[in-house]
């Protein structure tokens, strides 16, 4: 008889919105959250037996429940009550995982009293992945869609070059990229104190930028490098970061055809194929856990 292999199963892309209302002034939190749960299932797979199964819409109500509940402090927060929930709670469970996707509101000033108006932002997407089994948590952070530009400092020359190079040395590009990063918090126990999930979040976002920004880069490798070892230097509470950073690559325009000469100054941005830059840095003597592919987190 064929075995049953690894299992897993829940309510996926569970999209709640949380209102909190301080008199006029109110604060919003969007959440698409996903819950997949693994314990005893063998049965329900082998004969059908649904007897340790909690219905994926329970998972789903559970989710809205806890927001009016416990309320939304943060994404982690949320994803570790969840988790807690569902393996404490069930017997027949052992694990849990809770991703979350966060899109940002901004408030829109000077809207009448512009408490209750927002815009959505259009950066980056917040991302948070929780896993608990019982003992151990592992929180996996990070964000994606995050775009940025140097318009100068960058350079890319000194490469191997064979016959099939064509590709002409630079001392001035721009470099670009869209940001997808995770990173691994050495929070594992209930015995650690909990990080500020918010504030982390702020703090690492602004490294990465700084970074990015302040960095004369010789390669986008090497700019990456300085992103992830900045916040291992400015953050305790995280072990390891991982990028995954498309080389979003501007070509300058010939314009001599039209007897113009280009200056560094018109450029035609390709959306494919693009260069494909991943990397993890880590704290000295921590183990690599994040997976190399990010899709898969
Ligand atoms: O920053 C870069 N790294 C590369 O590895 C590379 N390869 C390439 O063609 N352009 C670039 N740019």
């Amino acid at each position: 008889m064929p075995i049953l292999g690894q299992n897993q199963y829940g309510k996926a892309e569970n999209r709640v919105v949380k209102i909190t209302r301080d008199g006029a002034t109110h604060h919003i939190k969007d959440l698409n959250v996903s819950v997949s749960l693994s314990g005893d299932m063998d049965e329900v797979h082998y004969s059908g037996s649904n007897a340790n199964v909690l219905p994926t819409d329970t998972t789903k109500n559970t989710v809205y429940a806890f927001a009016k509940e416990h309320g939304i402090e943060s994404a982690e927060q949320f994803g570790i009550h969840l988790a807690r929930h569902f393996v404490t709670g069930q017997e027949r469970i052992h694990r849990a995982r809770i991703r979350i996707e966060e899109y940002a509101w901004e408030r829109i000033e000077n809207s009448g009293d512009g408490a209750h108006s927002f815009v959505r932002k259009g950066q980056e997407t917040r991302l948070t992945q929780i896993t608990y089994d019982g003992e151990q948590w592992e929180i996996v952070s990070g964000l994606k869609d995050l775009v940025v530009m140097n318009s100068t400092n960058s350079e890319f020359w000194g490469y191997v070059k064979d016959k099939y190079t064509t590709l002409p040395e630079a001392y001035d590009r721009i470099l670009a990229t869209e940001v997808s990063g995770r990173w691994r918090f050495n929070w594992s126990d209930d015995e650690q104190e909990m990080p500020d999930w918010e504030t982390s979040y702020e703090q690492v976002k602004k490294h990465m930028l700084q970074a990015f920004a302040e960095t004369y880069s010789l390669s986008l490798q090497q700019t990456l490098y300085a992103m992830g070892a900045r916040i291992i230097d400015h953050r305790h509470e995280i072990d390891e970061i991982r990028f995954s950073l498309p080389n979003k690559h501007h070509f300058l325009v010939d314009l001599e055809p039209f007897g113009l000469k280009n200056d560094n100054e018109v450029y035609f941005a390709a959306d494919r194929p693009y260069g494909l830059i991943e990397a993890t840095v880590l704290r000295d003597g921590c183990e690599e856990k994040i997976p190399a592919d990010l899709t898969n987190l």
